[in-house]
């Protein structure tokens, strides 16, 4: 049903709108993010467009001027899709696709199309099928019907027109058998994570992109396939550790973006099992990249959707090695503050400090200062193993480095 063959780079422009709670910068950043993602589905980037706008036109989302300028772009420039930033309604979408008579698609169903084409496992197709149902359930109104469709491309790796114009009884039904499926391979990954046994589980969570297989891969010394894309892990990998003479389970897990669809969470909730049965948690962040406080944020929240906020945490601030903060000039008495002038030495002054040692700044990349996450590591899967079995602790000495 999911297509997954390689198609050609296509031409593609970006929207976004500018309101009170999302300044200009802000709203460059999230179109920055918008852009990579559309890369990544495998497009070009040939104009951005924003709007300032507080309420969005419920029949068209921007106003008919910004929307002749876009027109007239896409005409100029032969440009096959035009990205929304926000979700559009299912009527908006179509509205829009009416004037601009390209693709138009939103943040979800570009990110559903990303992960369509990336899934490789048929548990991870199966769990990306669902999640493309529930978001064409309340869009089958003929949808596509007045483009191309056979054309392909981002966007189209979805269920076949035919079932679209068939009948929403068919999707329903469809939506059944994908749920009846998961639930029967759910049973048997439940039964093969409890045959794991006594060892302590640690999960490496974080924003799409921020090196949790690059680290898994260092740590592990395993083969998981890394990649500057957004979504390279799709599928949850799990192995046995070893630091010191202490074993214990560590999971690389899916990446997380800001707004990820709720179908995708809905339907990626099994794979989200790993997160929610872990012991410990390596919050891993790219201190590198301009938003990461955001980042850190968006993955906080969907702990929180799935129940898993209050797990003892690290946060590990990776791609030290890349990290840069802007200077200002000596002379320079006009230029704010902000923290993005901000050294590490200065990071680790924020509200960082208040971790204590629940804080480690990494390179997975350039592997530095993996001695001193082996060792927090150890210590803290130490701590919960012992808490577990207190028969167990002489074991297990203090962390030195000839262990
Ligand atoms: N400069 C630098 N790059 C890094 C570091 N760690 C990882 N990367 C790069 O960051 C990109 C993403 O790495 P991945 O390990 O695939 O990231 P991920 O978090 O698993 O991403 P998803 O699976 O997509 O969520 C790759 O190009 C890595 O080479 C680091 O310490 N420094
Ligand atoms: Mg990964």
């Amino acid at each position: 049903m999911l297509e997954r063959k390689q198609i050609d780079y296509e031409k593609v422009v970006l929207v976004g709108i500018i309101t009170k709670e999302q300044d200009e910068e802000k709203s460059q950043e999230y179109l920055d993010e918008l852009e990579f993602l559309a890369f990544t589905a495998g497009g070009t980037v040939e104009g951005r467009f924003t709007q300032k706008i507080d309420l969005p036109n419920p029949k068209t989302f921007i106003g008919s001027g910004k929307m002749e300028e876009i027109l007239t772009f896409v005409d100029e420039n032969d440009i096959g899709t035009v990205i929304f930033d926000d979700e559009l309604t299912p009527a908006q979408q179509k509205n829009i696709e009416r004037v601009l008579k390209v693709k138009v698609l939103d943040r979800t169903s570009l990110i559903l199309d990303i992960f369509a084409q990336r899934a490789q496992t048929s548990y991870a197709r199966t769990q990306v099928e669902l999640a493309q149902y529930q978001y064409l359930l309340p869009r089958l109104t003929g949808l596509w019907t007045h483009l191309e469709r056979q054309r392909g491309g981002i966007g189209m790796r979805g269920p076949g027109e035919t079932e679209i114009e068939t009948d929403r009884r068919i999707v329903r039904d469809r939506i059944a058998l994908l749920k009846k499926k998961l639930t029967k391979i759910d049973k048997q990954m439940e039964t093969q994570r409890g045959n794991r046994g006594a060892l302590v589980r640690v999960a490496l969570i974080g924003y799409t992109n921020v090196g949790k297989s690059t680290l898994m891969n260092v740590i592990s010394k395993s083969d998981v396939f890394a990649e500057n894309k957004l979504f390279a892990t799709l599928d949850t990998t799990v192995r046995k550790v070893v630091i010191g003479n202490l074993p214990f389970l560590l999971t690389d897990t899916v990446g997380f973006i800001r707004k990820l669809p709720t179908q995708l969470v809905e339907s990626f909730k099994s794979t989200l099992d790993e997160v929610r049965e872990a012991d410990l948690l390596l919050h891993v962040v790219d201190i590198s990249h301009p938003t990461f406080e955001d980042h850190i944020n968006s993955v906080n929240q969907i702990l929180d959707e799935i129940k898993s906020a209050d797990k003892p945490t690290i946060m590990v601030f990776n791609k030290i090695d890349n990290y840069e903060h802007l200077t200002i000039e000596e002379d320079d008495l006009v230029t704010e503050r902000t923290t993005k002038h901000f050294t590490l030495e200065e990071w680790k002054n924020t509200w960082m400090n208040r971790m204590g040692d629940n804080v480690l700044f990494i390179s997975a990349l350039e592997r530095e200062n993996l001695e001193e996450f082996r060792k927090r590591v150890y210590e803290e899967v130490r701590r919960i193993h012992v808490t577990r079995f207190p028969y167990n602790s002489f074991l297990y000495p203090e962390y030195n480095e000839d262990l």
